[in-house]
């Protein structure tokens, strides 16, 4: 699809599906604590695709997996992360399968002022961590989320339903509220996992079992995820098939994964996915495995799937190439932290970050040479806490503070909150003093007192 199409589509948006907020994930290996996904947020609206682009070990798988909670030990997500789950039909359908783990936010905030609880010494977040400038912004309900909420003695382990509209009591009426999926366990998350959010991987063969027929495995999912059984499954299971674009679905449906192409196999697994009627769909690298042309038709399948079912999409990829042509949002990843956000017409047309620069001019066929430009040198492991600028080392652009400084996400132009970057050359209109000064003064402000 072009920009131009884009451009069109993305007028109109409506309320977020899911809001990623302070992720961390960390995995404490014996020799080091790596910090794989570092304090990272953005949101997905429904019939959204947010991409997700970086180099080999920024972070993005981890991401996938940090939101379909498959992080295992020796990893896992800290307090101070929230990933809220904002659909409101299924928040309603929680508050009422899972009343005693539901809580009624609206009602606390009588009891208990955010701005008293943020400056008590159970919370070390800085209101930046949470998305804003002053600490009288942070609501209750992100120090619930973010998991401060027990030590603090205001909610059980086990609460993971959160109402901000309405009263548990009659889950019908809830108007507003999410499902805080960090905090998920036990039946809840199954129903989450597979159910309302899924994935597909680069390899379909991690997600395709050898020994049953493609045609039994749609019919295991849409059997758990809908309760569809017999011949109504076998029916949807064949619809669901020729959906994908897989031809003579009838006959394959009672195929072996190892008689379908790599390209149908991918084709199997994204019917396979929708067999659970997801509301957010995570795609982690699904094109990488498969040739250009089949590639090219897969990218088409998931942007037409998702026009017409609405779906949010997440999509992971390494290649800007590829983010020009399925995404709608980007966050650009980089050891740990999102260092750029914007719709893709704007990273495209007004890069900011020198990181983000650097992959665009590594697109094949960008460059004016006949060479492809390749930024230099890895990824650095993210193995301490960041107080410097990561990417500093292979940066053109670097300064003497972008070793001193941790750069935090700030609007590229104060005209355009929606672009934002982690450099110590933004916010633009600023002189790089003042906007060092900026960074600087964001960091340093632990809770308590408001920051400018
Ligand atoms: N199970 C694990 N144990 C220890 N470290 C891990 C584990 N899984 C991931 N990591 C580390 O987390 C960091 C981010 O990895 P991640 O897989 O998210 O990168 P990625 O952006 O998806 O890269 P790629 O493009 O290669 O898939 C890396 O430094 C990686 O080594
Ligand atoms: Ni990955």
């Amino acid at each position: 699809m072009s920009l131009h199409e884009h451009a069109e589509r993305t007028t109109t948006r409506d309320a977020p599906i899911i809001e990623v907020r302070n992720l961390q994930t960390a995995f404490f290996t014996e020799k080091e604590t790596i910090r794989a996904v570092d304090g990272i947020s953005f949101d997905i609206r429904p019939g959204e695709t947010v991409g997700i682009v970086g180099e080999s070990g920024s972070g993005k798988s981890v991401t996938a997996r940090s939101l379909m909670r498959l992080v295992d030990a020796p990893g896992r997500i800290l307090e101070g992360s929230s990933v809220r789950f904002t659909h409101l039909e299924t928040v309603r359908e929680y508050a009422s399968t899972f009343a005693g783990r539901t809580v009624d936010l609206s009602a606390l905030e009588e009891t208990y002022d955010p701005v008293d609880l943020f400056e008590r010494n159970e919370i070390d977040a800085t209101p930046a961590a949470f998305g804003y400038e002053h600490a009288h912004e942070v609501s209750l309900a992100d120090i619930v989320a973010a998991g401060y909420g027990d030590e603090l003695g205001i909610v059980d382990e086990g609460d993971c339903i959160f109402i901000t509209d309405g009263t548990p009591d009659s889950p019908d009426a809830i108007a507003d509220g999410f499902i805080e999926i960090t905090r998920l366990s036990g039946e809840a998350q199954r129903r989450i996992r597979g159910g309302r959010i899924a994935m597909v991987f680069q390899d379909p063969l991690t997600s395709l079992n050898p020994v049953y027929t493609v045609g039994n495995q749609i019919k295991e999912a849409l059997r758990l995820h809908q309760g569809i059984k017999g011949d109504a499954a076998t029916r949807e299971a064949t619809a669901l098939l020729e959906a994908v674009g897989i031809p003579d679905a009838r006959r394959r449906v009672n195929e072996y994964p190892h008689q379908f192409s790599g390209g149908m196999r991918q084709r199997a697994v994204i019917a396979m996915a929708l067999a659970c009627d997801p509301e957010l769909l995570i795609c982690d690298e699904p094109t990488t495995a498969l040739d250009v042309t089949i590639q090219a038709q897969i990218l088409d399948l998931l942007a037409e799937l998702q026009e017409t079912r609405d779906l949010a999409m997440m999509f992971i990829t390494h290649d800007m190439g590829v983010i020009a042509e399925i995404a709608d949002r980007v966050n650009v990843m980089y050891a740990g932290e999102v260092v750029e956000t914007a719709d893709v017409n704007t990273l495209f047309a007004d890069p900011s970050h020198p990181y983000t620069r650097g992959l665009l001019r590594s697109i094949p066929g960008q460059q004016t040479g006949d060479r492809l430009e390749t930024i230099e040198g890895n990824v650095p492991t993210p193995n301490e806490p960041a107080t410097s600028c990561r990417f500093a080392p292979r940066c053109p652009e670097a300064i003497d503070e972008c070793e001193t400084v941790h750069p935090v996400s700030v609007p590229v132009d104060e005209d355009e909150p929606d672009h934002t970057a982690a450099c110590l050359h933004c916010p633009t209109q600023l002189s790089t003093d003042q906007a060092v000064e900026m960074h600087r003064r964001r960091n340093a402000t632990r809770n308590g007192g408001d920051l400018e």
